[in-house]
């Protein structure tokens, strides 16, 4: 096992980073090479009256228009963020590289068409983010298929669609022989590994120790090596891990580069092909004011110069280099708004503002203990002048979004903006108390197109099923 809590001997003398950007500083949103370490989206401006916009669109016209909770994402800083993924790999990676948008974070036509358009790849993990992604115009030979428990329909989709498949386990590669026999190509497939890496995050997004539920154990490499190596059907295009997500420290992504050169000598040497070497994703982003993450370029810096040095090392042909940013890519791009209702005073000890929404769009807060930065959208200068704990209205009490911030004295209808909420926020909300799904629009140059339509509640009763027995009898 490597632990990388000890100091890194860098090869690499830093980057030297853009400073980050005070929270508040709209106008200037910063570094416009690395969205990641910015809070607002790049398009972040104060109209003549202070107000804040975002893409060209006042954010409060469009709660107006669109209603609330509603998530806004900024075309600008989503294209950004995969110009520095690209431009990165190839500015540090001396042979061929793609970044694959993991759509885990924000699965949805309009992201994928943009990502497609970008020219990056993509990393699916459900036939529903698969079936998005193709229908998005991802190209099949540009999406990788995920899963721990994949079934049996789900790696058909991929199969016949010509999806690569990531193997994760000894279910996955029973299923395929079964699934592949017959057809006139081999299957392409990666191998996932766990490699045994920890790192500083919170313990549910950690993925590379070796208690994961996710890839091959590494002692069981060289077995699942072998016996792909005796079946017709499967082509090892590659090997796979990922160490987990919301990560500031660059040092386990440099010993990850090691562990898998040695694999990659490994697969090499039983005659697999394995041309990718997929490092994962998990570069992390600014949430607060104290988060300092590295920038895209730094991050893809040393991930490109460690695995070129590792094969090198190793007298390795170089391998594609695959890398799987989900949070990275889409999460500084969208920002949730909110109208504020409710106000309860308990003296001496807290004043909650409810917002319209809360765990179903944001589950992050109840889930990880995440923290966020809000502002007034029509005033977000204005002084902060009272301590708040801005609540959801779910029938949960930990349905909290932001505990004890401060913000300016509120009244009901004010608009709470609040950043970087483009990953893991739809894609992991819920209809919690049959509350309907937001809307989203994606905004640029002052247009604003919806590209999730609202949920209404009658939606929800599309599903149920009242069984004649049970009718109200008239
Ligand atoms: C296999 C895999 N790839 C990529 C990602 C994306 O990670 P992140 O959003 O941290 O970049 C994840 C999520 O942790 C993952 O499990
Ligand atoms: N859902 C997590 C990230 C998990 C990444 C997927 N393996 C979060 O919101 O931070």
């Amino acid at each position: 096992m490597v632990t990388s809590a000890s100091p890194a001997t860098d090869p690499v003398a830093p980057l030297p980073a853009a400073p980050i950007p005070p929270v508040g500083a709209f106008e200037h949103s910063g570094d416009p090479l690395s969205p990641n370490r910015n809070l607002a989206p790049l398009t972040a401006r104060l109209d003549a009256l202070g107000r804040l916009e975002v893409g060209g669109c006042l954010l409060s016209d469009l709660a107006r228009t669109y209603g609330t909770p509603l998530y806004v994402l900024d075309e600008a800083t989503l294209r950004a963020t995969c110009r520095a993924y690209r431009e990165a790999l190839a500015a540090h990676y001396p042979g061929e590289a793609l970044a694959l948008y993991a759509s885990k974070a924000n699965s949805s036509l309009a992201i994928t068409a943009l990502v497609a358009s970008e020219g990056l790849g993509l990393d699916a993990v459900s036939a529903g983010e698969l079936l998005t992604a193709l229908q998005g115009g991802m190209p099949a030979e540009r999406i990788v298929f995920h899963g721990n428990n994949k079934s049996a329909e789900e790696l058909l989709l991929a199969v016949d669609r010509g999806v690569t498949v990531i193997l994760d386990n000894w279910n996955d590669i029973t299923l395929l022989a079964t699934l592949a026999a017959g057809r006139p190509a081999p299957v392409r497939v990666l191998v996932r590994f766990t490699p045994g890496i920890e790192c500083h995050t919170h313990e549910y997004i950690r993925t590379g120790h070796l208690d994961s539920k996710f890839g091959f154990d590494p002692d069981q490499l060289e077995a699942v090596l072998r016996h792909l190596a005796g079946c017709p059907w499967a082509r090892v295009d590659g090997l796979h891990a990922h160490i987990g997500s919301q990560i500031f420290e660059l040092e386990p992504h440099r010993d990850l580069a090691g562990v898998m050169a040695e694999a990659l000598g490994l697969a090499r040497s039983l005659g697999h092909p394995c041309g990718d070497l997929n490092v994962g994703g998990g570069l992390g982003i600014r949430y607060v004011g104290s988060d300092d993450p590295p920038s895209i370029q730094e991050w893809v810096r040393v991930v490109a110069t460690a695995v070129a040095e590792a094969c090198g090392q190793r007298q390795l042909a170089l391998p594609r280099l695959l890398c799987e940013p989900g949070r990275s890519l889409v999460a500084t791009a969208g920002m949730t708004l909110y109208t504020l209702g409710s106000r309860k005073e308990i003296p001496g000890l807290r004043t909650y503002l409810s917002v319209d929404g809360g765990m179903s769009d944001n589950p992050r807060p109840i889930t990880y203990q995440s923290l966020y930065t809000a502002v007034l959208a029509d005033r977000p200068l204005a002084e902060a002048t009272e301590a708040v704990t801005v609540a959801g209205k779910h029938c949960e009490s930990g349905d909290v979004l932001l505990h004890d911030v401060r913000l300016p004295l509120t009244s009901p209808g004010d608009v709470l903006a609040v950043f970087a909420t483009g990953a893991y926020n739809a894609a992991m909300g819920s209809n919690y108390n049959r509350i309907p799904r937001p809307a989203a629009v994606l905004v640029h140059d002052g247009v604003a197109d919806v590209v999730q339509r609202r949920e209404q509640p009658e939606d929800l009763l599309r599903y149920d099923v009242l069984p004649h027995r049970l009718l109200p009898v008239s």
